[in-house]
């Protein structure tokens, strides 16, 4: 039968690690070098936050890389789109000892875009005042 597009996300960095097109193939870069935890997994599609490189004080490309994500159980709603079979919604919010390193209360989230289930859209939110 006909094969279907698939991504792959992994909860470890919030991070798109394969996205295949209907004949299968993988459009997405991945290393084969570092791409076990502790070490952030290269390739695919990396979000950089809080920090991009090493423009601050942080490690590589900001701490999110190097984190358990959590699934969004309370995503925002998604109009009704027959198209959309599967869709995923993840969150990062920082931990106490996040918050030693980086003071900032913040919501990161990976979201499935309501029109076209591949596409990813990242937010980040200041929570600073919503406790
Ligand atoms: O090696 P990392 O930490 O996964 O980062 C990937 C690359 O990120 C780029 O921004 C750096 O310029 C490279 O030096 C680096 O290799």
């Amino acid at each position: 039968g006909r094969r279907s597009c698939s991504v792959e996300i992994r909860l470890f960095g919030g991070q798109v690690t394969s996205w295949k097109n209907d004949h299968g193939e993988e459009l997405l870069f991945v290393s084969s070098k570092a791409i076990k935890p502790p070490k952030p997994f290269r390739g695919g599609i990396p979000i950089c936050f809080p920090q991009f490189g090493t423009q601050g004080n942080l490690e590589q490309h900001g701490f999110a890389r190097n984190r358990l994500w959590a699934i969004d159980d309370n995503p925002p709603p998604l109009p009704v789109n027959p198209a959309i079979k599967a869709f995923v919604d993840l969150i990062l919010k920082p931990s106490e000892d996040d918050l030693k390193m980086w003071p900032h209360r913040f919501r990161v989230s990976l979201e499935n875009c309501s029109w076209c289930w591949w596409r990813f859209e990242s937010h980040v939110s200041n929570q600073e005042y919503q406790h």
